[in-house]
């Protein structure tokens, strides 16, 4: 089955056979058409749907991948890996439509489906030919990470006669695999519970993260890693009871402000709370230093530096 794939700007989807006109239209043009070795020029709109009759046969019967490149569900061109007999290569293939040239998309699709098959496929290279007088599609190979692989010859029906064309071959040594995406390169993401306790002097409480700890050494807002099970509310009531033994079950807490960031370890999102109101006094639990510090203080306590930018929030606040 042949795959949607995304290649920047261009979806690369199975074709189908209401795409018949507007590759017959596409084709249909002596400059796309020179360079196609086993087409007649010109190209009736029959040999369009017997085509596209084709692929769908050779795409379910796993023997090839033909895929419709577009942008904005428009076709531009066509990309196909054939398998051979062997089925250990396979043969890539792309025409694009002239008024689409120049713009990179053939390097971007005939380099998507290449990476695709070398990830997707049992095969050990793929192969690839262009006719003697095609740059820039040798160029496109060349920049997908083909190498060159001597030259052959073969019919043009177009051209009516048998014409050079360079072979090109690339290996999954040769043609380097698709970047991971997104997803697989992001770090998790914490959810921390912070709050700003604020006493009657307008003062904030800070606790200085003990030794054995990562960022030992550094002021932070009291709270901690939401878990399982737990809204935010409930692990910042829970936190602040174990570290400082202070009931905040009752009070008003006020969402502040939220940190987003990427400390290495993991991505951190830690609302800041803002609560004025508590039961019991404020006690190191946990052998932690506790500082009350008035807002234009607070840059004197070295924070971990998600914490910085909240500073001068807190001191316009205050
Ligand atoms: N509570 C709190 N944590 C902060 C602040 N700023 C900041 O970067 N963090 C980070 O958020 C995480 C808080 O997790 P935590 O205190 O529950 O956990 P921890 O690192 O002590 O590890 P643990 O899970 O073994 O207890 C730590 O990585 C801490 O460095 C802050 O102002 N308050």
């Amino acid at each position: 089955m042949t795959p949607t794939l995304e290649a920047g700007p261009y979806t690369l989807r199975m074709l189908q056979e209401t795409d018949a006109p507007a590759v017959h239209r596409l084709i249909n043009d002596w400059s796309v058409v020179r360079m196609l070795s086993h087409l007649p020029f010109p190209y009736p709109r029959e040999l369009a749907d017997a085509w596209l009759a084709e692929t769908r046969r050779s795409s379910s019967g796993g023997e090839a991948f033909h895929f419709a490149v577009t942008k904005d569900d428009a076709l531009l061109g066509c990309v196909g890996i054939v398998l051979e007999r062997n089925r250990r290569t396979a043969s890539l293939g792309y025409w694009i439509g002239r008024a689409h040239w120049g713009q990179g998309v053939a390097t971007a699709a005939a380099g998507r489906a290449a990476r695709w098959a070398l990830a997707a496929l049992p095969i050990e290279h793929l192969t690839a030919d262009v006719a003697f007088d095609n740059d820039a599609s040798a160029a496109v190979l060349r920049k997908i990470g083909f190498r060159e692989a001597g030259t052959g010859r073969k019919s043009f029906l177009s051209r009516g006669s048998e014409h050079p064309v360079q072979l090109f071959t690339g290996s999954r040594e040769d043609i380097a695999p698709e970047p991971a995406t997104t997803t697989n390169n992001t770090r998790r993401t914490v959810l921390v519970v912070a709050a700003a306790l604020v006493d009657a002097q307008q003062r904030i409480l800070l606790a200085r993260r003990p030794e054995g700890k990562p960022l030992a050494g550094l002021w932070e807002f009291p709270g901690g890693k939401v878990e399982a099970g737990e809204n935010p509310e409930q692990a910042l009531t829970r936190e602040l009871q174990e570290e400082l033994g202070i009931d905040i079950a009752q009070s008003c807490l006020a969402p502040f402000t939220f940190v987003s960031q990427d400390v290495g370890r993991f991505h951190l999102l830690m609302p800041l709370y803002l609560c004025r109101r508590w039961r019991n006094t404020p006690q190191s639990r946990e052998g932690q230093e506790l500082a009350w510090v008035p807002a234009d203080r607070l840059a004197d306590y070295p924070m971990p530096a998600p914490d910085r930018p909240l500073i001068p929030l807190l001191q316009e606040l205050l």
